[in-house]
């Protein structure tokens, strides 16, 4: 698939200072500025963790059927050592964890709404992580994962 567009079982959205990219899904996406109405979060964020991110995936999961598969976030553009800051609104749902090469789930985290979950590099190097079906959540859950980009999208392979 790599190189290939191709759906995914949520909505998504790349947010962000002017002009920084973001490869997912095999698309290059290109970010116009931050709503004004995330500058409180960020501002937020900011001061609990002391980094700037320059920009933020936004993910929409409608109900318990919308999903992420498991993944890490380590593609180059995230430079070496990724802290990813992971806020989220709206419905309860449960981020899973296990060893990167490993099948079996070693960490279930109920992630509230108004909660924010920090993940130093060593999650991304260490672990996969995945957003599992939950037939039961009708609600739907804003999840938004602020990150800092360090290349330029054209300087990444693939
Ligand atoms: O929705 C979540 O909590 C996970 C999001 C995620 O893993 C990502 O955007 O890379
Ligand atoms: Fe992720």
């Amino acid at each position: 698939m790599f190189g290939r567009s191709h759906p995914v079982p949520r909505l998504v959205c790349w947010l962000g200072d002017t002009g920084v990219t973001y490869r997912y899904s095999g698309l290059i996406h290109r970010a116009g500025g931050w709503p004004d109405r995330l500058t409180p979060l960020r501002r937020a964020v900011t001061a609990l963790t002391g980094l700037t991110p320059n920009g933020a995936l936004a993910n929409l999961y409608r109900d318990g059927d919308d999903t992420m598969g498991w993944h890490r976030d380590n593609e180059p553009e995230l430079g070496p050592a990724p802290w990813i800051l992971s806020y989220n609104l709206g419905a309860t749902r449960d981020f899973c964890l296990r060893r990167y090469g490993e099948h079996r789930q070693s960490h279930r985290l109920p992630l509230s709404h108004d909660s924010l979950l920090i993940m130093s590099p060593q999650v991304q190097r260490y672990y996969e992580h995945a957003l599992p079906r939950r037939r039961r959540v009708r609600e739907s859950r804003l999840n938004l994962t602020f990150r800092h980009i360090v290349t330029a999208a054209a300087d990444v392979p693939g």
